[in-house]
């Protein structure tokens, strides 16, 4: 594509005249240019992209986007924001795709995983074919791709969706995190369907207050379009019971479907029944009340249903198929899993790294251990400090044994992490093991007959971040060689 015909897309930039190379790649790291690419200069959390310009052009680079003047041999395009510049390049350069798919985009502090696969498999079982992007992976059709981010930067989106619509992919679904709604990384995906979970206490580092990350998360749907297109018609689904969709109703053009337990909403889960093997519920849609019966535990997997359900109707996604899948669902990896090498105690791995998530799994625990509970948990380094007491106190207050260990300490001493977690607590006595293997292997060794053991906070992860590096650890098998050693 030529640079001029490229710039056409965007609005904001220092008038141009001059070279109209073509445009090959765009690129926002210099150590992925080659000939032909534009260099996106982005300011970053650790370093300045405009320090890399130079070595950029150096590469191939034929032309420059860069929030200030820089003295280079090729065109270089002034804008006031070149991360929201770089999401309109992107999606203008891989042929809007979003224009082609049915997106569905999930955000909330929790659930956002879950609640995507749930409504993956949905449209699977639909026979439609579905792409997926967030915290575990990257799917297309049943092909995987690494992340590093739960929303990527607009670059590897757009390309991502370009893949998906050369591969005839039909739905698009996709985590959509407070971050990347603030950081502009998702302008330009045209959403169909926009998905609200929750919000609770997490990623203060961040945002600082809870009300910018509130109203970061309502970006979305004020972006869902504010035209009424009755070809191709927009949706919010909220979450009744969550005092921040009040707001968000507020904030969208889009035709607003509610769900809930507590208040009244357009979809709806009644007489709830919770065993250890599983949730029974009447779910309540406009179209009809079907008994529903699924693996998932506790109230938050109801929620996450719910919305997923919801999501689907919209999508014009048949009841009884929704209803089928719903039904066959195993889980999410890493997501309440359960650890099973046959011993007489229950061990489950998960991701809850929030104060609310540790919340609502351990009272899911509560609801059926029939002995003492065990919590391994720790708290992620460079991340929200604010939570550690709160995640502290939770699993004081509702484990028998709590014990805090490192999640992933990342830049900061391990030890000063544990001491925050431990200052929320008071009157009982915590456990601290720096040593995330040594905690899951001494809650496992000292497990009996009837307890539980939640190891709480990484789930799916397949590595531990101590300073600077990247170690091998999968809670699931660590926790699965402990049972194996102590038979
Ligand atoms: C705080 C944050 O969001 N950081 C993101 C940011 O990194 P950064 O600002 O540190 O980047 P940087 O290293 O300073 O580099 C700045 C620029 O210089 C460029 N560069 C750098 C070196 C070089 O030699 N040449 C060069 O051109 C880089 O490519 C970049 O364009 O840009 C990177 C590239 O897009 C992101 O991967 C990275 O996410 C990091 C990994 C991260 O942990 N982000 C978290 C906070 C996050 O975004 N989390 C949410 C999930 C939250 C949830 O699920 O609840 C997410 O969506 O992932
Ligand atoms: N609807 C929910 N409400 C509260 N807690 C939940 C809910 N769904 C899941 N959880 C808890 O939160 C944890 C993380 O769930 P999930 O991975 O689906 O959330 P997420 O929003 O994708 O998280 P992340 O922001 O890290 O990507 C789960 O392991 C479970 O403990
Ligand atoms: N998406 C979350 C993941 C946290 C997972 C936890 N294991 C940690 O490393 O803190 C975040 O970026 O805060
Ligand atoms: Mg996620």
């Amino acid at each position: 594509m030529k640079l001029q015909t490229l710039l056409s897309y965007l609005h904001d930039f220092t008038a141009y005249v001059g070279e109209n190379p073509t445009i090959t790649s765009i690129e926002m790291d210099s150590r992925e240019v080659k000939k032909g690419s534009l260099f996106v200069c982005i300011q970053g959390f650790t370093v300045d992209g405009h320090d890399f310009a130079k070595q950029a052009v150096d590469h191939g680079a034929v032309a420059v986007i860069a929030e200030k003047p820089l003295d280079l041999p090729v065109p270089v395009i002034q804008v006031k924001d070149s991360r929201r510049a770089m999401a309109v390049l992107a999606d203008a350069f891989y042929g809007q795709p979003t224009h082609r798919l049915h997106l569905i985009g999930v955000t909330g502090t929790n659930g956002k995983t879950t609640t995507t696969h749930i409504i993956e498999r949905i449209f699977r079982n639909a026979h439609k074919k579905t792409g997926l992007i967030g915290t575990i992976n990257i799917k297309i059709g049943d092909e995987t791709y690494d992340v590093k981010n739960t929303t990527p930067e607009s670059l590897i989106l757009q390309k991502t969706f370009k893949k998906m619509v050369d591969e005839q992919v039909d739905v698009a679904v996709m985590e959509v995190s407070s971050h990347a709604l603030h950081m502009g990384r998702v302008h330009g995906c045209d959403f169909d369907v926009a998905v609200f979970t929750n919000l609770t206490q997490d990623h203060l580092d961040y945002h600082q207050t809870m009300d910018h990350y509130r109203w970061s998360k309502g970006l979305l749907f004020a972006q869902l379009g504010n035209r009424f297109n009755h070809e191709r018609p927009k949706f919010a689904v909220l979450n009744e019971d969550d005092p921040a969709s009040s707001e968000y109703k507020k904030s969208t053009a889009a035709t607003i479907i509610t769900y809930g337990i507590d208040q009244k909403s357009d979809i709806m889960a009644k007489n709830i029944q919770m065993t250890t093997s599983g949730t029974t519920f009447d779910l309540v849609t406009p179209i009809d009340t079907v008994r529903v019966r699924t693996k998932l535990i506790g109230k938050f997997s109801v929620y996450n249903i719910l919305a997923a359900v919801a999501a689907c109707l919209v999508s014009r996604i048949p009841l009884t198929t929704i209803v089928e899948t719903i039904e066959q669902i195993e889980g999410v990896p890493g997501r309440f899993e359960v650890v099973d090498e046959g011993q007489n105690f229950t061990v489950i791995v998960d991701y809850a790294h929030t104060p609310d998530s540790l919340e609502n799994v351990l009272k899911t625990i509560r609801q059926f251990a029939e002995r003492r509970v065990f919590v391994v948990v720790g708290c992620g380094g460079d991340r929200d400090r604010t939570k550690r007491p709160l995640m502290g106190q939770i699993a004081a207050q509702y484990g028998d044994v709590p014990i805090f260990t490192s999640d992933n300490p990342r830049s900061e001493d391990p030890l000063a992490i544990l001491k925050e977690m431990e200052a929320g607590v008071s009157g009982k006595n915590v456990l601290s093991i720096v040593d995330r293997k040594e905690a899951i292997t001494y809650a496992i060794d000292h497990a009996q007959e009837g307890d539980v053991v939640l190891i709480a906070g990484k789930g799916h992860e397949t590595y531990q971040i101590i300073g600077d590096q990247v170690l091998h650890f999968d809670d699931r098998l660590v926790a699965r060689e402990a049972i194996r050693r102590r038979k």
